[in-house]
């Protein structure tokens, strides 16, 4: 039998397994945990480089922490792979965003050592402080440990939340991960301080902070006046920030030197008192990657890969991705428009806006994980007569919600939002999924909203939207790649709220929008193969819509469906309010919404996540024939 590359890691099934091993055997553990790391996911993709920047810190926690007990809640989730490795789940980790697999992020359904489910960032502070202060408040006692990088660091919540946690007197422990990335480069003012104090101090042995600590856990009675005299020393020594938010400051602590780690985490444990506490630990994200050559950013996620050459296995793609075409789209409208300008929220890369950057550097900004102040910050700009293109993720865009309704659609501000992954996005699964935006945008007076049924189509959009100046817009497109078709050099704008007609057929119609175009094309060769002729049209816009192409459409078909990648509410919501008022619906004609069912669908390929929701040609036709009262048996043998 070949010997075991992890022979000291196949002893450990659960934390407990860790408690009795000495320090030498746990840095054995940590160097074959980081292995597994790597093996596993050369088999499956996924985020690689934050989970490599934490392996000793998971293997102090767990060692020093009494989980489940004591809550360990990671932020964002994407770095607990070697977390998973340690609590139960070794014997999945292979099936990490597979379909029927393990998620990619901490879930409460999948385990008792994940006490909370996160993807999107900087929720940690809020959900530890959450659980400290019930656990106070039931007169019970553990740790409650929250985990977050110096990248979500950047977001509002984190803030809101240290606010909180600064005056309550509850025990929570905030782990800093600082290894000064967030997906591309950190940025920021906060970013430029933590690598202040990381330079300015050297890091801190085990002697320094057990002092330190000591010194700054007063006993509840001394609290007020403590507090008094940290205020006074920070003035006077230039005490860090997280001080004078009330935070016990430690730090910084070489995130990779279990040496260091162990005995500070276990002082932080032994030693009583009230109040917020922040360990700063400073990591390399990506750390023992196997192919050091890869910039750090490309470690963040990579596809699976060789194990011995690093070469990454990406199916070749046969067509430009969305994400590309809007970019360049962009940048050849910005060529002759000077006012136009580009915001991302932390994804420079994954929304294309870094080639924006490079060919425009004083025109583009990358303002962190913070998407409620890009909406703003874009909306302000707005005010001053620029053409800002916000591009957000559907999903991230939720975040900034409020911001969309009160300071860009009640101002009626022409801020474009450019929003990427609209639709099932596939491994990052129901966290990530752009199901929303139709729904929760489409109900704000004034937005007008597009949907690309190809990458042709995209161009013409983001003309369009640098056209449109007298109010918000949105143009939502799916991740991956295009269809294939050419591509204008130039986009020309299109009249708003006019689809167009793809295909002319008499007994059913499907009217799409976006991306399910192709598959409503399929669907009606397949029913055309049933003789049952079938009308395609494009919406191209989800708001306004096209009156006249759907009065159209209801009055020359016994059947009109609808079909779009996004939740109940969406366009669907928008063609049967329009039917219903104009008393289309009083005389027979049969409709059919497709939207994406309502329940949250899990990490798998899209093309099953689609099939799944009824939303391929499959599930188009199907949905057709009942709605003319046929099943498939029977228009098969007509
Ligand atoms: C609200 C939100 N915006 C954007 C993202 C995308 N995102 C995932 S991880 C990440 C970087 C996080 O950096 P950091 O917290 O420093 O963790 P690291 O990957 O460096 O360990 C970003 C921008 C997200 N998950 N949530
Ligand atoms: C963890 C996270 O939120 C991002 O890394 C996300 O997984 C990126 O998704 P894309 O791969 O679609 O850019
Ligand atoms: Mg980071």
């Amino acid at each position: 039998m070949a010997e075991s590359k992890t022979p000291l890691l196949d002893t450990v099934r659960l934390p407990a397994d860790l408690k009795d091993l000495e320090v030498a055997d746990l840095k054995q553990v940590a160097d074959e945990l980081r292995r597994e790391t790597i093996d596993a996911v050369s088999v499956t993709g996924g985020h690689l480089g934050a989970g490599l920047g934490v392996v000793e810190l998971t293997v102090a926690l767990h060692h020093v922490f009494d989980t489940p007990r004591d809550k360990v809640i990671w932020d964002v989730g994407h770095q607990a792979y070697p977390h998973k490795i340690l609590t139960g789940r070794r014997d999945r980790i292979r099936t990490l965003r597979q379909g029927g697999g393990l998620s990619g992020f901490t879930r409460r359904s999948e385990s008792e050592y994940d006490p909370f489910g996160a993807a999107h960032s900087s929720t940690s502070i809020s959900a530890g402080l959450g659980m400290a202060v019930a656990r106070d408040l039931k007169g019970e006692k553990f740790n409650v440990v929250a985990v977050i990088g110096d990248g979500a660091m950047s977001a509002g919540m984190a803030y809101e939340a240290m606010n909180n946690a600064g005056s309550s007197d509850s025990r929570l422990i905030v782990i800093l991960n600082d290894n000064d990335m967030s997906i591309a480069p950190a940025v920021g003012a906060m970013s430029a301080y933590l690598s202040q104090i990381v330079s300015s101090r050297s890091y801190r042995s085990f002697r320094h902070i057990a002092k330190q600590v000591a010194q700054h856990l007063p006993k509840p009675l001394e609290r007020t006046a403590k507090r008094a005299e940290e205020f006074a020393r920070g003035l006077v020594t230039g005490g860090t920030l997280f001080e004078e938010l009330g935070f016990l400051y430690v730090g910084p602590v070489d995130g990779h030197n279990l040496d260091h780690l162990l005995p500070v985490l276990k002082n932080l444990r032994d030693t009583p008192g009230d109040g917020p506490v922040l360990l700063h630990v400073v990591t390399e994200k990506g750390r023992g990657h196997p192919f050091p050559e890869a910039s750090a950013e490309k470690y963040h996620a990579v596809a699976k890969f060789d194990l011995v050459t690093g070469a990454q296995s990406k199916p070749k793609a046969n067509a430009p991705s969305y994400t590309h075409v809007f970019a360049e789209s962009l940048i050849a409208e910005a060529e002759s428009d000077e006012r136009i300008v580009a915001i991302t929220a932390a994804m420079p890369s994954g929304t294309g806006l870094d080639r924006f950057a490079r060919r425009f550097p004083e025109r583009s900004f990358d303002v962190g994980i913070a998407e409620q102040h890009a909406v703003t910050f874009a909306a302000g700009m707005a005010t001053e007569g620029m053409k800002p293109f916000c591009a957000i993720y559907s999903t991230f865009l939720q975040r900034g919600y409020d911001q969309v309704v009160h300071d860009v659609a009640i101002q009626g501000l022409p801020v474009r939002f450019a929003i990427d992954r609209a639709g099932l996005v596939g491994a990052d699964g129901a966290t990530h999924a752009g199901a929303y935006d139709l729904a929760y945008l489409g109900c704000l007076p004034g937005f007008v909203i597009m949907a690309p049924s190809d990458e042709a189509e995209l161009v013409h959009m983001v003309a369009t939207a640098a056209a449109i100046d007298d109010g918000p817009s949105a143009v939502r497109y799916p991740r991956g790649e295009g269809v294939g078709v050419e591509l204008p050099a130039r986009g020309t704008p299109l009249e708003i709220g006019r689809g167009r007609i793809v295909r002319e057929g008499s007994s059913v119609a499907l009217l799409s929008l976006g991306g399910r175009m192709q598959e409503c094309l399929k669907a009606a060769d397949e029913l055309a193969a049933r003789g049952l002729s079938t009308t395609v049209a494009d919406a191209r816009f989800a708001k306004p819509i096209d009156t006249d192409l759907v009065r159209r459409l209801a009055a020359e078909h016994a059947v009109l469906i609808t079909v779009e990648e996004g939740a109940v509410g969406g366009f669907a919501a928008q063609v049967l309010q329009y039917l219903a008022s104009e008393g289309l619906l009083d005389r027979g004609l049969v409709v059919r919404p497709m939207t994406l069912p309502d329940r949250f669908i899990d990490h798998d390929k899209p093309e099953v996540q689609y099939a799944r929701a009824g939303l391929d040609a499959a599930g188009i036709v199907a949905t057709a024939l009942t709605a003319l009262g046929k099943d498939a048996e029977t228009v098969a043998r007509a």
